[in-house]
């Protein structure tokens, strides 16, 4: 199989309940983290007892699955929990493009979760071997920032060309992205970050995964057990001033034929993805409203039962891209997108999650994140396209998706 493990023979995985642990990202005890948490629950995780890199290919989710698969397989368990992320937990993100390098599924030697009451401790591979030495968290400091890929009036104009193709019939919806960079002093602790995005996002999934770091409000994926969710996102307005204009805004979105099409785009995808791998799925019948500290949007919520047993992964394979990060035709909308970007997006708008011994686990789409690498974060923002967009619009959408990261880096605005 085409992939590239680093990992012992025979995982040894012991799992134990523990007292609540309080806050789970105090207790990663260096800047090399990984996190999954929606309001205060979730897994962390330190250490590496296995990496694996799905090599580049259209087959590389259903590989990583069937890869660990059989290294879960061959693990010596000790799980008496068996709950959802108990057990041995490999924590993932995947590149945009199938074609780029960069996807890492890690499975750490410690993680810590809590859920619905329940907390564990997860030791994978010799309990006495030590930790890597703690490290105290600093925050970061001496912030410049870069221009990406392309300046912001020449990305406008790549925002009105993609509408000029979308009027002469050639797609119905395309998601453009941009970057932007910044430069730390030191060596950015993706710590600090993950504090202060749970902090402000709690209904959004913080992450952090070999570097990739953010608080994403969109659900690719959960299953557990037979089970799978689905939160659906497209069609986005500014946060109002105060409780008046927000409630003006959110009736002007949720009315709004330009957002409800660019949002049926992704909800129609989802369903039609789903609908196979279903014995019987829950679509709504109109998108409601999600409100979060920077943005709101359109979300449909879907619910299935699998008529097979498929790993999140499997499921992830049938999903991704859907048109919240790609568009629609999505081999129109991906050719695009390489033609008018101007850059690869890396593991932004990739799924990212986690997966655990008996399938389950829970994937989002990478977005409100950056990709940190010793002092230098590169931070993504992208928007859904459709005839009726407004280039200085999208712009001002991308500047408010960039808000959580760049607030993550430089401190709250009332810090
Ligand atoms: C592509 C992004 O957001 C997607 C998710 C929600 C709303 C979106 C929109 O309204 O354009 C995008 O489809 C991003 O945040 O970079």
């Amino acid at each position: 199989m085409n992939l590239a493990v680093t990992a012992p023979d025979r995982l040894v995985v012991r799992t134990v309940p523990v007292t609540d642990p309080g806050d789970l990202i105090a207790a990663l005890p260096h800047p090399a983290a990984l996190a999954w948490i929606r309001h205060g629950e979730g897994i962390v995780g330190w250490g590496e007892a296995a990496r694996l890199h799905p090599t580049a290919g259209p087959h590389r989710f259903t590989d990583a699955a069937a890869r660990l698969r059989d290294l879960f397989a061959s693990a010596t368990i000790d799980d008496p929990l068996h709950l959802p992320g108990t057990g041995p937990v490999a924590f993932g993100a995947f590149t945009f493009d199938p074609a780029s390098p960069g996807s890492v599924l890690t499975v750490p030697r410690r993680i810590l979760g809590r859920r619905d009451g329940h907390a564990w401790l997860t030791t994978i591979g010799d309990p006495d071997d030590p930790d890597a030495p703690a490290r105290p968290m600093t925050a970061p400091t001496g912030l410049t920032w870069h221009q990406g890929a392309l300046p912001a009036h020449t990305w406008q104009q790549r925002v009105a060309t993609a509408v000029q193709r979308i009027r002469d019939g050639r797609l119905g919806k395309v998601v453009l992205a941009r970057d932007i960079t910044a430069t730390a002093d030191a060596p950015i602790d993706a710590r600090v970050l993950l504090h202060r995005l749970a902090a402000r996002y709690p209904d959004c999934y913080t992450f952090a995964v070999d570097g990739l770091v953010g608080a994403t409000p969109e659900l690719l994926v959960r299953r557990r057990g037979d089970r799978v969710d689905s939160l659906v996102l497209a069609g986005t307005t500014a946060r109002g001033t105060g409780p008046a204009d927000d409630a003006a805004r959110a009736a002007a979105l949720t009315t709004s034929p330009k957002d409800l099409h660019e949002h049926s785009y992704a909800a129609d995808m989802v369903r039609d993805a789903l609908a196979p791998l279903c014995a019987d799925l829950h679509v709504p019948d109109r998108p409601e409203l999600l409100t979060l500290a920077n943005v709101m949007h359109l979300a449909s919520a879907l619910h299935g039962r699998l008529d097979s047993d498929r790993s999140v992964l499997d499921v992830v394979a049938a999903l991704h891209p859907t048109p919240a990060v790609g568009g629609a035709p999505t081999p129109t909308a991906l050719d695009l997108i390489a033609e008018l970007e101007g850059m690869d997006r890396g593991r932004y708008a990739g799924p990212t999650g986690w997966i655990d011994a008996r399938g389950d686990g829970e994937w989002g789409i990478a977005l409100r994140c950056a990709d940190i690498d010793g002092p230098r974060a590169r931070l993504f923002a992208g928007c859904g396209i459709v005839a009726d967009s407004v280039p200085a619009d999208e712009l001002a959408e991308a500047h408010n998706k960039f808000r959580p990261m760049r607030e993550a880096l430089h401190g709250p605005p009332h810090n």
